[in-house]
């Protein structure tokens, strides 16, 4: 199979010149129109080089180079350079280019360049593995959105350090997968990843998971012990009972340095539990040293091809096949179960399609919900609630004591939610 090149270039008789000479010796050259389409391309995995001219204004190149880099640190780049100055060059291997060479460019250096890096093992390995292992742990929670990407980069800024992280997103986003990345990017990786799902549990029992238990002769370990040197994840925070909540705050102050990575996630608004008196406040400004908020999928749908791709991958191999069409049906969803949903739905649809390329076809029973989005949009929960407050006042003729015990809420959290709600005139 022919090695896949994409080429970014401004310059069209130097990019017409390259796409013939690397075509000549036998690469696939493409071509990408700008550095913004590049990125999505490279970061779902379609290249197996890249060559990027730059000019002077290295800037979004070099922005370009570090977020590839980010995802896929053996990838080879080439970098043509027409600047004079030194600096250039250096930089762009600073950001991460494997080479820079001048322009106008000596086509056989250019492919003779590739070619090794291409052949180069020390990276063709990881590049491999990385398309089974390192890619399912590393591309499979961001996708090559914008938002995403802008995740990630805090995500691996939050493994190289040790600060709390709070990871929010609704429910199917990937917050419990995004916890066990940074796990796994950390110096951590080989110390113990202990989990425990905050929400439905009694408070009692995730008071013995998270501090032990001493009762006779059978004495328990916590998970806070048994995170030592490693990472603590508690999935749905917001649900902790209150009591606990004290007693996890002052175990965590208790001593200067947390003895391993605290990661808590949730799909609830922590500033509106505290408000309400649900959620302690020095625990909330504990657990957010950094705060990493993962998308919906709705707010994804431009990168919903490439999740879609990654997704059928993993679940059947390079082989599934999707049509523009389907994915225009899937594109039209709403998606309340975000990525979990997504990837149940595919599942169903390879059931159905028997190996086939999924078509819309293999998709029907999303059209009843996509129907009923036609005439009543599906809305999210806070939408939802936005809309029964705002009737609820419209009805209590804006008095807002009213209004908040009707809602059984506290009139601090109700003057928060108005403030939210902007100065609309009910
Ligand atoms: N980026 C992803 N790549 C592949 N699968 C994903 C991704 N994100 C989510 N999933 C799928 O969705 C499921 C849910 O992911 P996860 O449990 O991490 O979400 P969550 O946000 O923690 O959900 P909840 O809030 O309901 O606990 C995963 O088991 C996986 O099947």
């Amino acid at each position: 199979m022919k090695q896949k090149i994409l080429l970014i270039e401004d310059d069209t008789s130097n990019r017409l010149g390259i796409v013939r000479s690397l075509s000549e010796v036998g690469f696939a050259v493409s071509v990408a129109s700008n550095l913004a389409n590049a990125e999505e391309d490279v970061l779902a995995r379609r290249f197996d080089a890249v060559v990027l001219g730059v000019s002077r204004a290295f800037g979004k190149a070099s922005a370009f180079i570090r977020a590839v880099r980010v995802y896929d640190p053996y990838l080879p780049i080439v970098v043509l350079t027409g600047s004079e100055e030194i600096e250039v060059a250096v930089d762009a291997v600073r950001c991460g280019a494997d080479n820079v060479l001048g322009k106008p460019v000596e086509f056989e250096a250019l492919s003779d360049t590739l070619r090794t890096l291409l052949a180069d093992e020390a990276r063709k390995a990881p590049r491999a593995a990385g398309r089974n292992q390192a890619r399912r742990i590393e591309e499979r929670f961001f996708g090559t959105g914008p938002a995403a990407r802008r995740c990630l980069e805090l995500a691996a800024q939050a493994a190289a350090g040790s600060a709390p992280v709070l990871i929010t997103g609704e429910t199917g986003t990937g917050k419990g997968l995004l916890a066990k990345w940074i796990h796994q990017k950390s110096s951590r990786a080989n110390r113990p990843f202990v989990a425990l799902n905050c929400s439905g549990l009694p408070g009692k029992l995730v008071r013995t998971e998270l501090f032990g238990s001493r009762s006779g002769a059978q004495s328990k370990p916590g998970l806070l012990a048994q995170a030592a040197g490693g990472t603590l994840f508690l999935d749905e925070i917001g649900d902790l009972d209150l009591a606990v909540q004290g007693e996890l705050l002052a175990a965590l102050s208790a001593r200067p340095g947390v003895p391993f990575q605290l990661i808590s996630s949730t799909n609830r608004q922590l500033d509106a539990l505290v408000g309400a008196g649900y959620f302690l406040p020095e625990l909330l400004y504990f657990v957010s040293g950094s705060v990493l908020r993962i998308p919906p999928l709705r707010e994804r749908l431009r990168e919903l091809p490439n999740i879609v791709r990654f997704l059928l991958d993993e679940l059947r191999g390079p082989q599934a096949s999707i049509g523009e069409e389907a994915l225009a049906t899937l594109k039209g969803y709403h998606w309340p179960g975000n990525l979990r949903e997504l990837k149940n739905a595919l599942e169903q649809g390879l059931i159905v399609s028997q190996g086939a390329p999924l078509g819309p076809e293999h998709f029907n029973w999303l059209k009843p919900a996509l129907k009923a989005r036609g005439s009543h949009p599906l809305l999210t929960m806070s939408e939802i609630k936005e809309q029964h407050i705002a009737a609820v006042l419209k009805r209590a003729s804006g008095d807002v004591n009213a209004v908040a015990s009707c809602l059984g809420i506290s009139r601090a959290t109700m003057y928060r939610k108005l403030k939210q709600l902007g100065n609309r005139s009910w």
